[in-house]
C-alpha cells in the first residue's frame, strides 16, 4: 500500500485539477426586488457595468433582456426589452458581461427588422455575418476625412441651396405635416444605383405608417439597398430610445467592411451609408419616459440632464473615413419635429447645434402649395458646398441671390402700388425661381437637370412666359433637350460646369425650345 504523504496529495489534487474540464461561470446573479412599468429595480448585481446587457430568467425559464441603466449604491436600476409581463419580484438575473449587440451584415439589406435586429416583416430569418454593438464610439479625428463627395437628394431646392455632402449631419426640421418624410424618402430613392446602402430608422410612428413607406420604398425599387428598422409607437420606451442607435450599428457594419466583408482599408474600400432618423424628438421623449421612471432628476422641459449627449454621440457617428480606413462614409438625416414652428425649444436647439446644419420646413410655405415647402431663408449646409459640382455651384450662387432679393423685396411692396420697373423685373425673377424650386414628390431630379433648369431660370429665358406655367416648362424643356441635344448635356456632364461654348449651345437650344413652348394664357 503506497504511503499517504502531503506530497501524494498535492499531487493527485493538481493531476485532477488540470483534467477538471468545467467553463467557471464568473456571471453575477441578481434578484428582482420590484418591477414596473418596463423597469425592473435588481439587488445583488455590485459588479454590473452601465449600459450592460442584464438577463432577467422570468416564469417557465422565459429569458427577458434588459439593460442596467442606474448603478446605484446597493441596486440596479434596469429596462426591459422584451415580455415584461412575464418578469416577476423576486426572478433571477445574470450579468452578461456585453453591452447590447444587433445582427448586421449584407443579408439584411431589403428587411424590415425591429431595434434588436429580429425581422418583422414576415421574410423568415436573418442569417447575419455578425454582430455589432449598439454604443459605439465615433472614431476620432485621424481616421476621418473632409465631407467632398455629394450625396444627392435629388430634390432640387436642397441640392441647390442646401448641398448635402457623404459623411455629413444634415438635420431636417420642421412643424407635424410639413413633408419631412417625404424629402427623407425622396432622397433613398434617389440613391438608386449610386453605391449607398440606405437605413431607414422609424421611431414611435404608426406602424400603418412604417408599412406605407416600406411599400413605397419597394415599388420604387429602393428596397433592394435599404434597411428599415422599426420602433413603433406600439413598443416599449426603450425599444424607441435603442432604435436609432440600432440602425447606426447596422450601417456602421457597411463602413468598417467591405464588400468582401473583411475590414474595410487602403485595399479594401468600405462602402457609404445613408441614415434617416425619423424621429430624434420621438427618441427623446421616450428616453425621458425611461429615465424620469427610473427616477432620475428631470432638467429643463423634464428631459434628463444627459440628452444632448444621447443625441451628440448618436451624429457623431456620421462619418467620412479617410483613405486609409477604406473611405466609408455614413451620411446621417435627422428628423425633428417642432411644435408651431419654435426652434428654440430644448430639442430643436440641442440638434441644431449638433448637426452641419439644417434643412427648414414652413409650414406657411408648405399649405401655400410651395412644396417641398424648404425655407431658403432658414435653411443652411455648413460643409456641403465642398461636395458641390461646379456647374450647380456657378448657377446656384445666383439663384440663391435672386431669392434673397425676391424676399427683400415682398416685404416692401406688400403696400405698394407703383413699381419702378426695375423692381417689377426682380419680383418677376423672383416668382419664377420660386415656382422652379416646386417639386412633387418620388420624382427626383438627375444634377444635369437641376443645374440646367437653374441655368435656364438664372438667365432669364423664364421671365416672359406665365409663373403657373414654370413647372410645365421645366420639364418639357429638360425632356426636349434629353431628346435633341442629348451630345450638349453629355459635354456638360463629362465636364461637370459650364464652359462658354456650353452655354451658348445651351442658350441656343432654350430659345428654339421656346418657340414651340405653348403657355397656357
Ligand atoms: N413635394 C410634395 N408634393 C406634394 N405633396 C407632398 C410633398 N411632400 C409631402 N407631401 C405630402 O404632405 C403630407 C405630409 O408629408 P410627410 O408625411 O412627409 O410629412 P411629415 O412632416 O413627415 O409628417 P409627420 O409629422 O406625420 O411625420 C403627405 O401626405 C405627403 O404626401
Amino acid at each position: 500500500m503506497t504511503e499517504i504523504t502531503a506530497q501524494s496529495i498535492d499531487e493527485t489534487l493538481r493531476k485532477q485539477l488540470e483534467n477538471l474540464e468545467v467553463g467557471v461561470d464568473s456571471r453575477e446573479v441578481g434578484t428582482v426586488i420590484q418591477v414596473g412599468d418596463g423597469i425592473a429595480r435588481v439587488d445583488g448585481l455590485k459588479g454590473a457595468m452601465a449600459g450592460e446587457l442584464l438577463e432577467f430568467v422570468g416564469e417557465g425559464g422565459k429569458t427577458v433582456y434588459g439593460l442596467a441603466q442606474n448603478l446605484e449604491e446597493d441596486e440596479v436600476g434596469a429596462v426591459l426589452l422584451g415580455d415584461v409581463t412575464a418578469i416577476k419580484e423576486n426572478d433571477q438575473v445574470h450579468t452578461t458581461g456585453r453591452i447590447m449587440e444587433v445582427p448586421s451584415g449584407k443579408a439584411m439589406l431589403g428587411r424590415v427588422v425591429n431595434p434588436l435586429g429580429m425581422p418583422i416583416d414576415g421574410k423568415g430569418p436573418i442569417e447575419a455575418e455578425g454582430m455589432r454593438p449598439v454604443e459605439f464610439k465615433a472614431p476620432g479625428v485621424i481616421s476621418r476625412k473632409p465631407v467632398h463627395e455629394p450625396m444627392q437628394t435629388g430634390v432640387l431646392a436642397i441640392d441647390a441651396m442646401v448641398p448635402i455632402g457623404r459623411g455629413q449631419r444634415e438635420l431636417i426640421i420642421g412643424d407635424r405635416q410639413t413633408g419631412k418624410t417625404a424629402i427623407a424618402i425622396d432622397a433613398i430613392i434617389n440613391q438608386k444605383g449610386k453605391d449607398m446602402i440606405c437605413i431607414y430608422v422609424a421611431v414611435g410612428q404608426k406602424a400603418a405608417t412604417v408599412a406605407g413607406v416600406v411599400e413605397n420604398l419597394e415599388r420604387f425599387g429602393a428596397m433592394d439597398y435599404t434597411i428599415v428598422v422599426s420602433a413603433t409607437a406600439a413598443d416599449s420606451a426603450p425599444l424607441q430610445y435603442i432604435a436609432p442607435m440600432a440602425g447606426a450599428a447596422i450601417g456602421e457594419y457597411f463602413i468598417y467592411n467591405g464588400e468582401d466583408g473583411k475590414p474595410a482599408g487602403p485595399e479594401n474600400p468600405g462602402r457609404h451609408v445613408l441614415v434617416v432618423y425619423d424621429d430624434l424628438s420621438k427618441q427623446a421623449v421616450a428616453y425621458r419616459q425611461m429615465s424620469l421612471t427610473l427616477r432620475r432628476p428631470p432638467g429643463r422641459e423634464a428631459y434628463p440632464g444627459d440628452i444632448f449627449y444621447l443625441h451628440s454621440r448618436l451624429l457623431e457617428r456620421a462619418v467620412k473615413m479617410s483613405d486609409e480606413y477604406g473611405r466609408g462614409s455614413m451620411t446621417a438625416l435627422p428628423i425633428i419635429e417642432t411644435q408651431a414652428g419654435d426652434v428654440s425649444a430644448y430639442i430643436p436647439t440641442n440638434v441644431i447645434s449638433i448637426t452641419d446644419g439644417q434643412i427648414y420646413l414652413s409650414t406657411d410655405q408648405f399649405f401655400q402649395g410651395q412644396r417641398p415647402a424648404v425655407n431658403v431663408g432658414l435653411s443652411v449646409s455648413r460643409v456641403g458646398g465642398s461636395a458641390q459640382t461646379k456647374a450647380m455651384k456657378s448657377v446656384a450662387g445666383t439663384l440663391r441671390l435672386d431669392l434673397a432679393a425676391y424676399r427683400e423685396l415682398q416685404a416692401f411692396t406688400q403696400f405698394g402700388s407703383d413699381l419702378d420697373k426695375a423692381t417689377q423685373d426682380q419680383l418677376n425673377r423672383g416668382a419664377h425661381m420660386t415656382e422652379l424650386l416646386k417639386q412633387g414628390r418620388y420624382v427626383p431630379m438627375s444634377f444635369m437637370d437641376q443645374s440646367i433648369a437653374i441655368y435656364a431660370g438664372g438667365q432669364g429665358f423664364l421671365d416672359d412666359i406665365p409663373v403657373g406655367d414654370t413647372v410645365r416648362f421645366r420639364s418639357e424643356m429638360l425632356e426636349y433637350l434629353h431628346a435633341s441635344k442629348s451630345e450638349l448635356i453629355d459635354d456638360i456632364e463629362k465636364e461637370k460646369k459650364f464652359t462658354d461654348e456650353t452655354k451658348a449651345g445651351l442658350n441656343a437650344a432654350i430659345e428654339a425650345f421656346k418657340t414651340q413652348f405653348a403657355p397656357s394664357v
